[in-house]
């Protein structure tokens, strides 16, 4: 049976120890190691959450081709430097079709980063005077959530009974992925043939095109900001889809591949999908991530098969370098660490 994703009011986790932040870590941890969804709603920054704030970060779709097309990454504009921050376009021939911009914790943190790594370049923005207020904007928001991020990560420790503070070393200098993305109408005579299995899928007996391939996020808390469309799927343990509507001033709320490995997989990470809507659909996923050189160990819980560590930074190359957005570009970066043989 297909049971609805959990609104969770999580104002008790910004305050001091409490019979309320209790219960809602309780919460949390069922959601997260049942079917790995949530929507979460009162939180600071959550004002956010409204039409008319969404439009200030999603103003960027307004911008003249020859505008976004300065922010490309390098697989689609081999005169640019940036790999791994900036615009992927819209690639008619994938099952995910959308457009947008992958943007760095350099938007709200000024940090000296002389790193030759690509997971740590600069985001490539638009000129201040192309659009007043936005870069302020993003920034403001970025820091918003990381601040959820964080009073999830604590959630998450104290909830599977360990310190709470077990992991904020990793998450200082993390490097959360800010999104936003356009899903507009597959033009039905564009001359690709969509007709193959990838592009269309059987929902409630109607056939409905997929515009977000299904997936499931490669690190620790997605927090996705919905702009009021729906078409958001997740796959609940029945392996069942099931509808993430938007509502304002919630986030869907999903954990990643990376908690999932961390956990020894008391965590889940829900594989999900869009499907198109009748209209165009906007989204603001925030990925929350650790620090590059984060060293990713078995956590002392019961029951958990030990594995060897890792480095943030080496597994989220391998993972995010599989999504199309990110085609191209795996051989730009070796692991820092070598595997042991
Ligand atoms: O657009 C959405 O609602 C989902 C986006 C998503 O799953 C992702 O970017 O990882
Ligand atoms: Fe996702």
């Amino acid at each position: 049976m297909a049971r609805d994703i959990e609104t969770i009011g999580i104002a008790a986790l910004f305050g001091p120890p409490s019979l309320a932040r209790e219960r809602t870590d309780a919460r949390i941890m069922a959601a997260a190691s049942g079917i790995g969804f949530m929507a979460a709603r009162d939180f600071p920054g959550d004002d956010w959450l409204t039409p008319q704030k969404r439009a200030r970060l999603l103003e960027i779709f307004s911008l003249p081709e020859a505008e976004k097309q300065k922010l490309l990454r390098w697989n689609f504009d081999r005169t640019k430097k940036n790999v791994y921050r900036g615009w992927f376009p819209l690639q008619p021939t994938a099952a995910s079709y959308k457009e947008g911009i992958d943007m760095g914790p350099d938007r709200a943190h000024a940090r000296t980063t002389s790193s030759d790594d690509p997971l740590c370049e600069p985001t490539p923005l638009p000129a201040e005077q192309a659009l007043p207020g936005w870069r302020a904007a993003t920034a403001s928001y970025y820091l918003a959530m990381e601040a959820v991020g964080n009073a999830l990560m604590r959630s998450v420790a104290r909830g599977l009974d360990l310190p709470e503070t077990i992991f904020d070393a990793d998450f200082e200098g993390g490097i959360s992925t800010l999104r936003l993305i356009r899903y507009p109408l597959r033009d039905a005579n564009s001359g690709i043939d969509t007709s193959g299995p990838e592009f269309s899928v059987i929902h409630k007996g109607e056939t409905r095109s997929i515009i977000g391939r299904e997936h499931a996020d490669s690190g620790f808390v997605t927090l996705l900001a919905q702009d009021g469309v729906e078409g958001l799927q997740a796959k609940n343990l029945a392996g069942e889809w099931i509808d993430v509507p938007p509502a304002d001033g919630t986030l869907a709320v999903n954990f990643g591949q990376l908690l999932e490995r961390w956990t020894g997989g008391r965590v889940r990470a829900t594989r999900h999908r869009v499907i198109a809507p009748k209209t165009a659909r906007y989204s603001i996923p925030f990925f929350y991530e650790p620090r590059v050189d984060a060293e990713i160990a078995s956590l002392p819980l019961g029951g958990a098969a030990p594995f060897e560590p890792f480095l943030y930074g080496d597994y989220l190359w391998e993972a995010a370098t599989n999504f199309v957005e990110m085609s191209g570009i795996k051989h730009l970066r070796e692991p820092r660490r070598a595997k042991a043989s």
